[in-house]
């Protein structure tokens, strides 16, 4: 465990009251000075946790004692591939439903709610587009964000007269966030013909379109080339300067020390470390859970030499298919077994 820095930042906070300064800046300096330890109390938090259990027949998927995301900061959600990140999103925001526990957004309980009365709430998620929503216009589908992420019942949503009041306005809101993303070009092409990265752009601008005052994106990097990943690094970026609370999941930890403000740590459906970025490499556990197993983790010369003896291994079998008595494989040696 790293040494506990002085938590003087989170005290000066509370004392002084910050009147003037940006909400988000207020959040950054409380966050930068708390002590490294999960289910750290965070000054003003946005988002409580307690108890969340996710379990799949034998497997528990996600269990979390206690988690506190705080207002206005960018908190990073990171763990290897199963850790739960995607299942404690789906739970937080009404898409499944846990076996125990309790979580509140600004003190109201979520739990038993369903994904659009959490986003009417003001808690909203991106997800990704699935094959009936690419075929509706990039507009259609900011349009739907607008209903408050019914998702599959968008069909429901589409019918005149549901929405047909408010329908101005919310084009005008939606045109707004289309020109922000640079998509307002493509407001009448189908959402399937956009690129990786459009469509992620296109799910952070449809997210919004409720007002949103936190925001969860689950791996918003994924699939989208250099170019685009630092205008949606922007677009991050900017939801907080608007003082939305913003989590996210992410597994390039380039992007994760860039903009995180706060990383917590899953894995094996627990919270195993929370703290600034800095603080991440620096933990063994995480080390040993995460990094050590991460599939972008360079290879130590042991492995390469192992990884290059199994290719040598493998182009001899393909040169001589027949060769049953080649040496070197354990097996045909009647020494191993
Ligand atoms: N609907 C489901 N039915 C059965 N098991 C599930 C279901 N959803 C998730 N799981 C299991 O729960 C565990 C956590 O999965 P989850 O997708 O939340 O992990 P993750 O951290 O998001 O992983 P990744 O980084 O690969 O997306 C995994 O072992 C997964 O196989």
């Amino acid at each position: 465990m790293p040494a506990e820095p002085t938590p003087t930042g989170a005290h000066a906070l509370s004392t002084t009251g910050g009147a003037g300064a940006a909400p988000q800046r207020l959040a950054q300096a409380a966050l930068r000075d708390l002590p490294w330890e999960v289910g750290i109390a965070k000054p003003d938090p946005a988002i409580v946790v307690d108890g969340v259990v996710r379990t799949f027949g034998g497997l528990t998927a996600v269990s979390v004692d206690h988690l506190e995301i705080q207002r206005g900061g960018i908190t990073g959600l990171i763990g290897p591939n199963g850790a739960g990140k995607t299942t404690l999103f789906n739970l937080l925001t009404g898409f499944d439903q846990p076996d125990g526990g309790t979580w509140s957004f600004d003190g109201r309980p979520l739990g038993k709610l369903a994904p659009h009365q959490v986003a009417r709430l003001g808690v909203v998620r991106t997800f990704q587009l699935t094959k009936a929503l690419s075929r509706l216009t990039v507009l259609q589908n900011m349009l739907l964000g607008a209903q408050g992420q019914k998702g599959e019942s968008f069909l429901r949503a589409l019918v005149p007269g549901t929405w047909r009041a408010q329908e101005k306005a919310n084009t005008e809101k939606a045109m707004e966030l289309l020109r922000r993303f640079k998509l307002d070009a493509k407001k009448d092409d189908f959402a399937g013909t956009l690129s990786g990265g459009q469509r992620k752009l296109l799910e952070m601008a449809r997210a919004l379109m409720s007002d949103p005052q936190v925001v969860m994106l689950d791996e918003p990097m994924a699939g989208v080339n250099p170019a685009l990943t630092q205008s949606l690094l922007g677009h991050v970026k900017d939801l907080r300067e608007q003082g939305m609370t913003v989590v996210f999941v992410e597994h390039d930890m380039d992007v994760v020390r860039d903009i995180s403000d706060w990383v917590v740590v899953m894995a094996a459906g627990k919270v195993i470390a929370e703290g600034p970025p800095e603080s991440i490499s620096q933990n063994q556990a995480v080390v040993d859970a995460y990094l050590g197993a991460h599939h972008d983790a360079a290879l130590t010369i042991e492995e390469e030499d192992r990884v290059l003896a199994e290719a040598e291994e493998s182009i001899s079998r393909e040169e001589h298919p027949d060769d049953l008595r080649r040496p070197g494989r354990p097996d045909e040696k009647g020494t191993d077994r």
